[in-house]
């Protein structure tokens, strides 16, 4: 068998324009994995509503952040996939969930090549129904009705892999340090709460409590808010960060159901107005700096801080192609390539 690598991220509309932003819009949030309703309801919501106002205003938001090149997660998506491709001897394609360079043709790309064992490689370190779970069932959706002769594995969510810890801790290090911050913040992007009872495996187990999270359970294995709880608490152990000095919350909510709280522009507005004056802050949900990163966090999330007194507010950038990640990521890749395992 021959084998190949296809890296995935989330995608991005072609340009920054309201038409161009409403057909990507379109597409992510008719997912039945991103809104979780019944068709009809999901179309009434979406076209209906969301789709006559959010793409003027998340396109202003994305010219503010617009690369020359292009997206900066395409971008950088792409820096990441030549880099690794320098250090792996099968090929690697890359291709986005929604938006063009759809999976569909990424998996194309790789049997024009010959390849017809393809690890596929959902770039988010948890799982969540509306990012890794909606990559791989299409992955299987694809093979089963135009490639029925390959092979395709998943590499499941790496949030806790001592190695990655070790390669988010040392770039967060190198970031903050000389910035002595009072504070920093593990923003993760959130997800409704029923998205968390959704993929409770158990059906039981999460309560999205104070205690579910820290409770062993199997249901962990599919539960983004214990993976992102637990990305926090390995980062701050290796960091040596104190009680206090550290926290959790979740961004860019959606709609009026309730999602992952505490909420990131209320807990930086918080802070600011507890006497926090310089904070840091992180968002180890994305691998690379995206609208939600550029924008929401270092943008508006530096007004926000600073409106409440606030001083100093530093952005750590994503892991995006550094080189300790790329070699990570290529050590994974280099292990399934000669044990037919995924190293991860
Ligand atoms: C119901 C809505 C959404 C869910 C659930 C959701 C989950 C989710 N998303 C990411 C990563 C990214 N999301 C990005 C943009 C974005 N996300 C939503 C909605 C949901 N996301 C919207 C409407 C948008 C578009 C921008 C906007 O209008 O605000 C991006 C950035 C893409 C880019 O082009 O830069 C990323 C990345 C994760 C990890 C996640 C669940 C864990
Ligand atoms: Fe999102």
């Amino acid at each position: 068998m021959k084998k190949g690598v296809l890296l995935v991220n989330l995608g991005s509309p072609d340009s920054p324009e309201p038409k161009d932003v409403k057909k990507y819009l379109g597409e992510f949030l008719m997912d039945e994995r991103v809104i979780d309703i019944p068709y009809v309801a999901r179309a009434l919501l979406v076209r209906g509503i969301i789709l006559k106002t959010r793409p003027k205003a998340s396109a202003a938001a994305y010219k503010k952040i617009w690369w020359k090149e292009g997206s900066p997660l395409i971008v950088i998506s792409e820096r990441l996939q030549n880099k690794v491709q320098k250090q792996v001897d099968v090929p690697v394609s890359l291709a986005m969930r929604y938006g063009s360079m759809s999976i569909h043709n990424g998996i194309q790309e790789l049997v024009d090549q010959g390849v017809n064992d393809i690890l596929l490689f959902p770039l988010y370190p948890q799982f969540a129904m509306a990012t890794t779970e909606t990559i791989t069932v299409l992955a299987e959706k694809l093979r089963h009705d135009f490639f029925p002769d390959i092979n395709i594995e998943s590499v499941p969510a790496f949030y806790n892999k001592p190695d990655y810890i070790e390669v988010l801790s040392n770039s967060i290090k190198s970031h903050i340090e000389g910035e002595n911050p009072q504070h920093l913040l593990f923003s993760y992007h959130g997800v409704p709460e029923r998205h968390i009872r959704k993929s409770d495996v158990t059906n039981s187990h999460c309560k999205i409590d104070g205690n579910c999270c820290v409770t062993s359970s199997k249901a962990h294995e599919f539960c983004y808010r214990h993976q992102c709880l637990e990305v926090t608490r390995l980062v701050a152990e290796k960091l040596g960060l104190k009680e206090g000095t550290y926290s959790t919350s979740f961004q860019s909510r959606l709609g009026f159901d309730p999602w992952l709280q505490p909420y990131t522009d209320r807990t930086i507005e918080r802070l600011g107005k507890q006497g926090i004056k310089n904070m840091a802050i992180v968002t180890p949900a994305f691998v690379s700096d995206c609208l939600e990163t550029l924008e929401e966090i270092a943008m508006e999330g530096q007004e926000i801080f600073h409106e409440v007194g606030g001083k100093h507010f530093k952005t750590v950038p994503c892991l995006n192609d550094d080189d300790a990640f790329v070699t990570l990521l290529s050590q994974w890749i280099n292990h399934w390539v000669t044990s037919e395992t995924v190293a991860v």
